[in-house]
């Protein structure tokens, strides 16, 4: 607001000395044009007043009356050429000086108005007296130097105004020079203020810009950690708290995903079932927390044991765990449940109620094959399941491999019956 204040007073000073400018250069033309009418005037009230003089005197020195016949017509331009000048001149300085040489012309023109009574009256030598006598000629020498000096007055009068109007273009030219100052100033001020909207306006994109950051760095540190807690979740959901082996849940989406796979591929899979025999006496015989040590230590061993990329060790559930093998023929599955068959007894924990060993055992069965398009998945696991059972069957401690047919109902049902029994 403060700036468009000062833009409004520095417009308003500029139009002000534009007007008083334009005023000034009015003036001046007009003074001009009168000074010059008013000097013309004079010239030719001298001019007259001379025609006037000498037409009388051509009349006295040539006693001819009739050589004055101009006289009137001259005396009426005499007349109206003084009114002019006095109209010119009231309101002048020079005012003053013009009354003067009326005055002075109407006296010259009295003692005239005598010289023509006496050349009325053919009185010659009365007329030329008058013409040449000391007061006429002084009159016409004073006539004469006053109409200089007025002209004189008016050359002055005409240097004052024209000082004055010097004075007001001045004036103008100052009120010029004040408001392009003001207007110089007025972009200085609003150019300084631009600046330092500008310099506001960086500061405050860059405080945005760092909350910004702050707050996409916030986000960063709290998706990693939900990140952190999903993956922990994740593994929670998918760990077996006792063993911190996979658990059942884990074991059924990875089994399905590798079937998948060796489906695709048409790439052969193994997959090993294994129980620790005669658990439940051992659970009798050392009480239930011994026998999560147990379980523990066998997970531990499956750990040591399972270790080829894309193998998976899980607990199947109680006693039972289940080994996944991508990729492995039945001899490979074989003979990686050796090494865990042989890894258990060599961990040698005390079994003092097993009819098998003195030490805890275990027994396992496998199954290996290429899934065919007609394959189930759940068929390998039952084959490995039976096969586990054969195992038990042959007197524990031991590893079979699946045989072909063993999977039939009959027969998976005659197993089941028989595990009841045992
Ligand atoms: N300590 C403990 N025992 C468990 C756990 N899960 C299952 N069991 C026990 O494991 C035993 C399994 O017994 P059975 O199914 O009869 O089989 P087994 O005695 O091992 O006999 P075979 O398998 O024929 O050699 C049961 O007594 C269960 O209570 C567990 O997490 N901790």
């Amino acid at each position: 607001m403060r700036f468009l204040g000062s833009l409004h007073i520095a417009v308003a000073i500029l139009l002000l000395s534009i007007g008083v400018g334009l005023y000034a250069d009015l003036k001046s033309e007009q003074m001009h044009g009168q000074s010059l009418r008013i000097q013309t005037g004079l010239e030719r009230m001298v001019r007259l007043n001379q025609s006037l003089t000498s037409v009388m005197a051509t009349a006295v020195i040539e006693k001819n009356s009739l050589r004055a016949a101009s006289y009137n017509s001259l005396h009426t331009k005499l007349e109206a050429t003084m009114q002019e000048v006095q109209a010119l001149t009231q309101h002048m300085t020079l005012a003053g000086e013009i009354l003067a040489l009326r005055d002075e012309q109407r006296a010259l023109r009295a003692q005239e108005s005598q010289v023509f009574v006496h050349i009325r009256d053919e009185q010659w030598d009365a007329a030329y007296k008058v013409l040449l006598g000391g007061d006429y000629v002084m009159a016409l020498k004073i006539y004469e130097i006053n109409s200089e000096s007025a002209v004189g007055a008016l050359t002055i009068e005409l240097s004052n105004t024209a000082r004055r109007q010097d004075l007001l273009r001045q004036a103008t030219l100052m009120l010029r020079l004040a408001a392009a100052a003001l207007l110089l100033w007025t972009g200085w001020r609003y150019s300084r203020r631009l600046q330092a909207e500008l310099a506001e306006q960086v500061r405050l994109r860059g405080e945005v810009t760092a909350a910004n950051e702050a707050l996409e760095e916030k986000v960063r540190l709290r998706t990693a950690e939900l990140q952190a807690a999903n993956s922990q979740l994740e593994t929670l959901s998918t760990t077996d708290g006792l063993t911190g082996l996979a658990n059942r849940r884990r074991f059924d989406k990875y089994w399905a995903e590798e079937w998948q796979r060796a489906l695709r591929q048409a790439t052969p899979l193994a997959v090993i079932m294994m129980d620790v025999d005669h658990f439940k006496t051992y659970n009798d015989h050392y009480g239930h927390q011994q026998g999560d040590e147990c379980l523990r230590r066998v997970g531990e061993v499956l750990r040591a044991t399972v270790r080829r990329a894309g193998e998976l060790a899980a607990r199947y559930g109680g006693e039972e765990f289940v080994v996944v093998m991508p990729g492995a023929s039945l001899a490979q599955a074989q003979e990686t449940a050796e090494s865990i068959l042989a890894a258990i007894r060599a961990e040698q924990m005390p079994h003092a109620s097993s009819p098998v060993a003195s030490v805890v055992t275990i027994s396992l069965g496998v199954a290996a094959g290429t899934p065919g398009p007609a394959g189930d998945r759940a068929r390998m696991l039952n084959e490995a399941d039976v096969a586990l059972y054969d195992a038990k069957h042959q007197g524990r401690n031991r590893v079979v491999p699946s045989l072909p047919g063993l999977t039939q109902p009959n027969v998976t049902n005659a197993i089941s019956n028989t595990v009841t029994l045992l």
